[in-house]
């Protein structure tokens, strides 16, 4: 331990020396706009892969960008998969670091005060797409090997690297390809690493333990051949959007409640030990109010509040494929409307029997409005939650790391995300999975200006190096 206490002031000093360089990595990886679920963006998303293939290969790490095929579903290739190795000495631990190089849409005209894919340092705090989730994490494990490099401080462990382009869009065939590799490219590893979420507030650092998983849907409803006008045909036919509506409010309650019955009957029941954790968390009403910009809470204590993130389903509407939404008064009656919702999932709902839940349900309302008009409900993608221990040499590694940069104990929280591979990693490398956070809570993941503070770029980088020296010397015991 005392080697590993000698080498991280000269790489801390690196990494401050450094920092302007690795701003400019990150505002380079930001203006590529890598958006998943794009499909025109697409030939961006490959470029982005390429990116973090040059990156990786002038330090010195082996690259393979592994293709997947086609996008299921759909005629378009999927994104490659970025598998890279920074160090093969048998001695030293492997540890396997996830995360993703594909980011969220964003256009100026959703209200982002600057271009979404260009990097604007202001105030501290870095604004751009992809900032936080997931470029600033994947950016970070990058110039983690260069301050090393440069510091002339030994890598600790060996890198295994797994960073995807289509963790916003389901992840398509990452599982498959970490089974087909579990014995072959993933062979040997000793623990895994993702940064991918976000501390709970905006002061204390966080390791998490446990993630929402995600089932998402669309519900189509189409009737006319053609978009109608509603003067001439309004009245006499039966409107899709109308129809979209009235069932769309049937799923959940302005408070939240969800109803699809049978949804809660799944969740596990509420242990004296959970129950006592909450309290204890460093997160306050404020944190939420200051994140969302509003004093819109469901609930009104801290408690309820983080239960209803962390360890009940929610159901949300996302939005309507199809229907009127530019400015202006266009009186049309659209033939065909998509609505979108998915259900967050926790332990221990199974995404097969919610499918049966939402399916039964959306039909038996469907009978009830008899509409002439055709419905049909499908799974765009699901992903299963996760809730592990904290008690793990991985985890240790990661409290030591967070204790010599930011200089506390980190809090431990479960995620309101999703990030499908973690169990995958978990029950196929039969490994502990171990999350990091960078970013904080109020960074807009997902959102208008999302952001990354400088503060918690570059000490992310830090702690990231850290973790990875603690852990090539933590006990396993
Ligand atoms: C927490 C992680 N950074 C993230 O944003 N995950 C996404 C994954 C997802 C699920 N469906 C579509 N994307 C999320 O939680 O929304
Ligand atoms: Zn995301
Ligand atoms: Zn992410």
């Amino acid at each position: 331990m005392a080697a590993v206490e000698a080498s991280l002031p000269p790489l801390f000093d690196k990494i401050e020396e450094l920092s302007s360089d690795f701003v400019a990595r990150l505002s380079k990886a930001v203006s590529i706009p890598s958006v998943s679920a794009d499909f025109t963006l697409r030939p961006k998303v490959v470029e982005m892969s390429k990116f973090l293939e040059k990156e990786l290969k002038a330090l010195g790490a082996t690259v393979e960008l592994r293709e997947l095929g086609k996008q299921e579903g759909a005629d378009i290739d999927l994104p490659p998969i970025v598998l890279a190795r920074y160090g093969t000495d048998p001695n030293k631990r492997n540890i396997l670091v996830y995360g993703h190089y594909d980011v969220q849409p964003a256009l100026v005209e959703d209200g982002w005060n600057t271009d979404p894919f260009k990097l604007i340092e202001k105030d501290g705090k870095l604004y751009g797409r992809g900032s936080t989730d997931d470029k600033g994490p994947v950016i970070g494990w990058i110039n983690a090997i260069e301050a090393h490099q440069k510091a002339g401080v030994e890598f600790p462990v060996n890198l295994v690297m797994c960073f995807e382009g289509m963790e916003e869009y389901g992840s398509d065939g990452l599982d498959d390809l970490i089974r087909a590799e579990k014995d072959k490219f993933f062979k040997g590893v000793d623990a895994t690493c993702i940064c991918d979420n976000y501390w709970l507030g905006t002061t204390h650092p966080a390791l998490t333990y446990g993630i929402r998983g995600c089932s998402y849907y669309a519900l189509t409803i189409s009737g006319p051949a053609a978009d109608l006008h509603s003067g001439v045909f309004g009245g006499m036919v039966s409107e899709p959007l109308i129809d979209l509506t009235h069932m769309l409010s049937k799923l959940v309650s302005p408070q939240g409640k969800i109803l699809i019955p049978g949804v809660m009957d799944l969740v596990a029941p509420l242990t004296a030990e959970e129950d006592e954790i909450y309290d204890k968390i460093k997160y306050s009403m404020q944190d939420l109010y200051d994140a969302t910009g509003s004093k819109t809470n469901l609930y009104e204590t801290k408690k309820e509040s983080l239960m209803a993130r962390w360890r009940y389903p929610t159901l949300s509407l996302h939005g309507i494929e199809g229907a009127f939404s530019a400015p202006g008064a266009k009186t049309v009656i659209p033939a065909k409307v998509v609505g979108k919702f998915s259900l967050r999932t926790v332990p221990d709902i199974t995404p097969r029997a919610l499918d049966e839940l939402v399916f039964k349900y959306i039909n038996d309302c469907w009978a009830e409005l008899g509409s002439k008009n055709k419905m049909e409900i499908t799974l765009l993608h699901d992903g299963m939650w996760w809730l592990s221990s904290p008690k793990h040499w991985n985890f240790e590694a990661a409290k030591k790391a967070t204790k010599a940069v930011w200089n506390v104990e980190p809090d431990l929280t479960r995620e309101g995300g999703s990030i499908p591979v973690t169990l995958t990693f978990e029950e196929e490398l039969k490994r502990n999975v171990l999350l990091l956070p960078m970013g904080r809570g109020d960074d807009g993941a997902h959102s208008i200006n999302e952001k990354l503070d400088l503060v918690n770029y570059i000490n992310g980088i830090k702690t990231l190096s850290a973790y990875l020296h603690y852990a090539s010397v933590e006990p396993t015991a």
